[in-house]
């Protein structure tokens, strides 16, 4: 099955001192979109960032169309998982696609993300590091192996059968993404596992696409020593509840 004329995809991308990336992840974004036929519109979620994001956001905003672009600031930086639900709202789309600006998710692997849904008509799609051509690239041993380390954890403790569970490129039927983030509790890097792991208690069906992953060339990860510790305490959290 293709997708259809009803079909819309909304991306919602949060944003952090993203000013160099935007421009030209949006210009992928649109070539992948417009090459494909579909219909689209992409919700930017910037915290204020210091770096002038917004600016760029609105000169986007001016080239490609306010009904192509919606920039959809918060006062602070108040982090990712709820910038998620604040960019939710705003989703005209019956899928939602979320991903970085930092290229570490390539716009161009959102064409095997559909292809797939559509084939099995899965509820979710996640990009897969850790599996088949999957991969990461440019991050140093300690990233690597704590990426690794925090999905074989998950994996173990909770089972849910996903290969990468930490990893934030993902494509959800609308109303499952409304569904599952309802559910979930954690903020910060955890939100993508108790996403996942929630989808797979619920009964939802989940499609991998292998991705190659690579670092940001631009600006600085916000992964820290705090959100490690986070992470394991939000993995026991839903070993006891899920
Ligand atoms: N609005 C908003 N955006 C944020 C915030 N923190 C980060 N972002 C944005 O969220 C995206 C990911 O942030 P990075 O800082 O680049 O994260 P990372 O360390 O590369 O981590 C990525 O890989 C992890 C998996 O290994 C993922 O768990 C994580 O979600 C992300 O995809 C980027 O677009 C960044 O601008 C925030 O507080 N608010
Ligand atoms: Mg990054």
């Amino acid at each position: 099955m293709a997708p259809t004329k009803t079909d819309k995809y909304s991306v919602i991308i949060p944003t952090y001192n993203e000013r160099k990336n935007l421009p030209v992840i949006t210009w992928l974004l649109a070539r992948t979109f417009t090459q494909h036929n579909l219909n689209w519109e992409l919700i930017i979620v910037d915290d204020a960032s210091p770096d002038g994001t917004q600016d760029i956001a609105k000169q986007l905003i001016k080239v490609y169309g306010s009904d192509k672009i919606l920039l959809k600031p918060r006062a602070g930086k108040l982090g990712l998982g709820t910038a998620y639900v604040h960019g939710l709202q705003f989703v005209t789309g019956n899928f939602v696609i979320i991903m970085d600006a930092d290229f570490s998710h390539h716009p161009k692997f959102i064409a095997d993300f559909i292809a797939l849904q559509k084939s099995h008509d899965y509820d979710i799609v996640t990009g897969t590091r850790y599996a088949g051509d999957g991969g990461v690239y440019g991050w140093d041993l300690k990233r690597k192996l704590v990426s690794r380390g925090a999905n074989l954890f998950a994996t173990v403790m909770l089972r849910p059968g996903v290969s990468d569970l930490t990893g934030s490129f993902r494509l959800y039927k609308k109303q499952v993404l409304d569904h599952v983030i309802s559910e979930t509790k954690s903020k910060g890097y955890t939100f993508q596992m108790e996403m996942m792991v929630r989808a797979r208690a619920a009964g939802y069906s989940v499609g991998e696409v292998p991705i190659s992953f690579v670092d940001r060339i631009y600006g600085d990860s916000k992964l820290g020593g705090d959100e490690i510790v986070e992470y394991a305490k939000g993995v026991l959290g839903l070993w006891v509840s899920v």
